[in-house]
């Protein structure tokens, strides 16, 4: 492992009088994450919403560890933490205390608090690429599984409303205990371009998406701000893009996509939203 294999960043907390005045610029700098994927590395943010770390995993063939960060003060990542891995890319695994997890593509591992973790690759041609969460956790909780087929499916919106999509729920309380994680993707249909419109904010808890899946050439508007004072930012696949809590949270793309959204704070019930009826929006 190189010295520079873990890369960090530090993104803080933005109130929502400030994000007000902002322009394209300085909205994409506070809220855009890029360069989650790199060949070889561990590319962590870590943001003071919920202290969510946000980052990607591109190993090669050799394991890749995901070693301690300065940021979390301890002497290994997931001393005080809680993580999640969700394998975008080809096949992979992620060893945990020793056993390796095979992950293919749209598998997840939940990861309790203590264990010591490296990522993989099963080829370098097509790499594994295993999207990363991170929370603060006060207990420790079984290291599980769970398959692209196993994650609750429920089906959501419409053609007529150009937001038909599929939102597969992957951790939630009933099936696996976390800390504070709540993780899931959702898949727009084909011809279907909006997500989470009419909107909602959940000042209980921060949120961050991934957007993926998404054609090249194509982009996603996302829209966040209070609902009276909402700005936009253009997104590219594989970019992720956080929501604070006071934020609204939906997009718009020039093509269909996938995302994968994941939340942290007060409590892991993924219903306790508060609706934001349309007429009210700015
Ligand atoms: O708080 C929950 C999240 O914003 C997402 O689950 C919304 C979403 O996936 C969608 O409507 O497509
Ligand atoms: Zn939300």
């Amino acid at each position: 492992m190189t010295e520079d294999a873990v890369r960090t960043t530090i993104r803080h907390a933005v109130d929502p009088a400030t994000a007000a005045a902002m322009g394209s610029a300085a909205l994409r700098d506070a809220f855009r994450i890029g360069g989650l994927f790199e060949p070889g590395r561990v590319a962590l943010t870590y943001t003071h919403y919920d202290r969510m770390i946000v980052g990607g995993a591109m190993p090669g063939t050799a394991p890749l560890p995901l070693a301690p960060i300065r940021p979390t003060g301890t002497a290994a990542f997931l001393d005080r933490r809680e993580l999640i891995a969700l394998n975008i890319g080809g096949a992979g695994s992620v060893t945990v205390d020793g056993t390796a997890h095979p992950l293919g593509s749209r598998d997840m591992i939940y990861v309790g608090r203590g264990s010591a973790v490296a990522f993989a690759s099963a080829s370098d041609e097509a790499p594994a690429k295993f999207y990363l969460l991170s929370a603060p956790a006060h207990a420790t909780h079984p290291t599980r599984v769970v398959r692209a087929d196993e994650a609750a499916r429920r089906d959501l919106g419409s053609a007529e409303t150009s937001n038909a999509r599929s939102i597969f729920h992957y951790l939630r309380p009933e099936t696996v205990t976390t800390c504070q994680l709540v993780v899931g993707l959702t898949e727009l249909a084909p011809g279907s371009v909006w997500n989470t419109m009419p909107a909602h904010v959940h000042d209980r808890r921060m949120e961050v998406y991934l957007y993926f899946d998404l054609a090249p050439a194509a982009r996603v508007f996302h829209f966040l701000g209070e609902p009276a004072e909402t700005r936009h930012i253009v997104m590219a696949n594989e970019e992720a893009v956080l929501s604070p809590p006071w934020s609204i949270h939906s997009g718009c793309g020039t093509a269909r996509y996938a995302f994968i959204w994941a939340m942290a704070g007060d409590n892991v019930d993924y219903a306790d939203m508060d609706p934001v009826p349309l007429e009210t929006m700015r």
